[in-house]
């Protein structure tokens, strides 16, 4: 189990972040060469971050580069630069249908990219909301949705408005599609990197939904990220006496039991593997 709680864009021109980023906590990082980067830089942040990720600097994190979007100028060159250099994933942006993945893969064979070189997909346009489980189902190589909720709002014209009713939809398409298809998914990011608070509130809902993580663009979001994320004491308390309750119940011949008064069956026992089994990592990861 890879925890994804954090996953910390960086602009992969800016020297700074990509020096910096070796001693954040994030759980995973994510070297753009996209958005945040500005056409007359683009060639130079290609060979900053190839460099990056060859150099080995970033310890037991997940590294992932973005990549500019199928069609643009730069994507042909910024896989077969990666591929090269071997990150554990490619982002691609703008993915709008299964087709696109499988582009994509075949690029990275042809390129020789590596076998645990995963597919990540951004899902931010209102045609990949709609075709979300193709893309999720796309490929074996493909592991991650990724939710680019601003190019989202955009295309839908949508506002940013506490509690995200204009996004609702379509998180919750993109989670159906993921989940159905045994796929990590990680929700966009929060652009106020000043509003603590705000951001923490979007980080509940995000966990609440059911998505394994967000992404961040900013050090001092990954803190509260990680924790809202991260199984609480209370809870890892509480999978350990479901696990108890339940195999002692088995021994006895029952199949149900209550813990702290709340029926506990078999379904209850996986879910709290799956709790102790993210603390286990987040303990190996840090
Ligand atoms: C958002 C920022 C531009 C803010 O920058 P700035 O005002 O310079 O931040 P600070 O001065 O508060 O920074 C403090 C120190 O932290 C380092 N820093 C800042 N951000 C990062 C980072 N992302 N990774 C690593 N280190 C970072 C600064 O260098 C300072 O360090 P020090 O010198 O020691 O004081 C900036 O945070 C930023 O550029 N963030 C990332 C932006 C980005 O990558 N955007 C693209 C991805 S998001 C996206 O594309 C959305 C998606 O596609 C969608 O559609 O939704
Ligand atoms: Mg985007």
């Amino acid at each position: 189990m890879r925890p994804r709680r954090s996953v910390l864009y960086l602009p992969g021109a800016n020297e700074r972040a990509l020096e910096k980023a070796k001693g954040l906590p994030a759980d995973a990082l994510v070297l753009d060469l996209e958005d945040a980067v500005a056409p007359d830089a683009k060639v130079t942040a290609r060979q900053r971050v190839c460099a990056a990720v060859s150099s080995g600097a970033y310890g037991e994190r997940e590294v992932a580069v973005r990549v500019n979007g199928i069609g643009t100028e730069w994507h042909d060159d910024d896989l077969r630069a990666v591929a090269q250099a071997g990150p554990h994933a490619v982002v691609i942006p703008k993915v709008s249908s299964a087709t696109d993945v499988h582009a994509v893969e075949d690029a990275l064979t042809a390129a020789g990219a590596p076998q645990h070189t995963a597919i990540w997909a951004m899902i931010e346009t209102p045609a990949a909301v709609l075709r979300a489980e193709e893309i999720a189902n796309a490929s074996t190589r493909l592991t991650v949705l990724v939710l680019g909720t601003n190019d989202l709002a955009k295309e839908l014209h949508a506002e940013f408005v506490p509690g995200r009713a204009p996004l609702l939809t379509s998180l919750s398409l993109c989670l159906l599609a993921a989940r159905a298809a045994g796929k990590s998914i990680l929700d966009g990011v929060y652009n106020d990197v000043r509003d603590a608070e705000g951001f923490e509130t979007e980080c509940v809902q995000a966990r609440q939904f059911g998505f394994d993580g967000k992404t961040v663009i900013h050090p001092n979001q990954l803190e509260p990220c990680n924790r809202v994320f991260a199984p609480s004491e209370a809870e890892i308390d509480h999978a350990r006496r479901v696990i108890d309750a339940f195999e002692q119940a088995m021994a006895e011949g029952r199949g149900v039991v209550t813990v702290d008064g709340r029926m506990v069956e078999n379904l209850h026992v996986e879910q709290a593997r799956r709790v102790l089994g993210l603390a286990e990592a987040i303990e190996r990861l840090h």
